[in-house]
């Protein structure tokens, strides 16, 4: 199982206004943190400084529970596919290796392409595959680079309902075991996919306006669990609150 992962962060500033306000995280072990927040309280910023695509402020920390560093450890998830669109299916899955000069897992890449459900569509370019497709596609190149912690930025936003219904079960599955940061608008896909949703608030006076530890039972969740709906109002008049 993926180690689990520290953060401490002071009042991060960005153009001069502070955006996420000082906090100490730990997201657990193997598990999948959803974190939500109004547009603009941070939620990418924090997956950014995570994943080392901003400078760290003066005084941040990141601690992986190993007492490693997370250089080379991070997959990264966002909401556009960002296929290349002169590649085929299998050379996307496997583009991770090839960019670092590496020879790609063929056999891992094929095993990955059916698990998302895409065996056959190996020689198909982004273009003739789905929205949904094209994410399973992405989800697959994820995986592919195997790594403990994971970063997903809305992964299945830009998917309709039912196919995003599908993704998350999808994903929880193939994600069991890993460290996962989910920033989500979704609280349903929070309630679904997580073991624990924290919902970040504006302004500098601390990130976290709620810490919600889910029932043991590990994702999957049923979206006609009683327990999910009555999590899920209260997070949607938390969220239409803080907005
Ligand atoms: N490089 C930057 N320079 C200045 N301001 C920035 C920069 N990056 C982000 N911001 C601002 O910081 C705030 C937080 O942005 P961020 O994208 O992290 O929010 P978010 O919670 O992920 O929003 P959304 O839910 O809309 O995606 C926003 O007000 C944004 O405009």
């Amino acid at each position: 199982m993926a180690p689990d992962l520290g953060l401490i962060l002071p009042v991060v500033q960005l153009g001069g206004r502070p955006v996420l306000g000082a906090c100490e995280l730990r997201f657990g072990a193997g598990q999948v943190t959803a974190l939500l927040g109004p547009s603009g309280v941070g939620k990418s910023t924090l997956l950014r400084l995570l994943a080392g695509l901003m400078p760290l402020p003066a005084g941040a920390r990141i601690l992986p529970g190993d007492g490693g560093t997370l250089a080379g450890r991070i997959a990264w998830m966002g909401q556009q596919d960002l296929l290349m669109p002169w590649l085929d299916l299998r050379g996307n899955v496997a583009l991770g290796a090839r960019l670092r000069g590496q020879k790609p897992d063929l056999a891992r890449a094929h095993a990955l392409i059916q698990s998302v459900g895409l065996a056959g569509r190996e020689k198909a370019r982004p273009a003739e595959l789905s929205g949904g497709m094209r994410q399973r596609a992405a989800l697959a190149r994820t995986l592919m680079e195997d790594r403990p912690f994971v970063l997903m930025d809305e992964p299945f936003s830009a998917v309709d309902a039912p196919t995003r219904h599908r993704l998350q079960g999808l994903a929880s599955g193939l994600l069991a075991g890993r460290t996962v940061l989910l920033v989500t608008h979704d609280p349903l896909e929070a309630l679904r996919m997580a073991h624990r949703v924290l919902v970040l608030r504006p302004g500098p006076n601390g990130a976290v306006a709620a810490d919600l530890a889910l029932p043991a039972s590990p994702p999957l969740r049923a979206a006609t669990d009683p327990a999910v709906l009555t999590a899920q109002a209260a997070l949607l008049d938390m969220l239409a609150d803080a907005a």
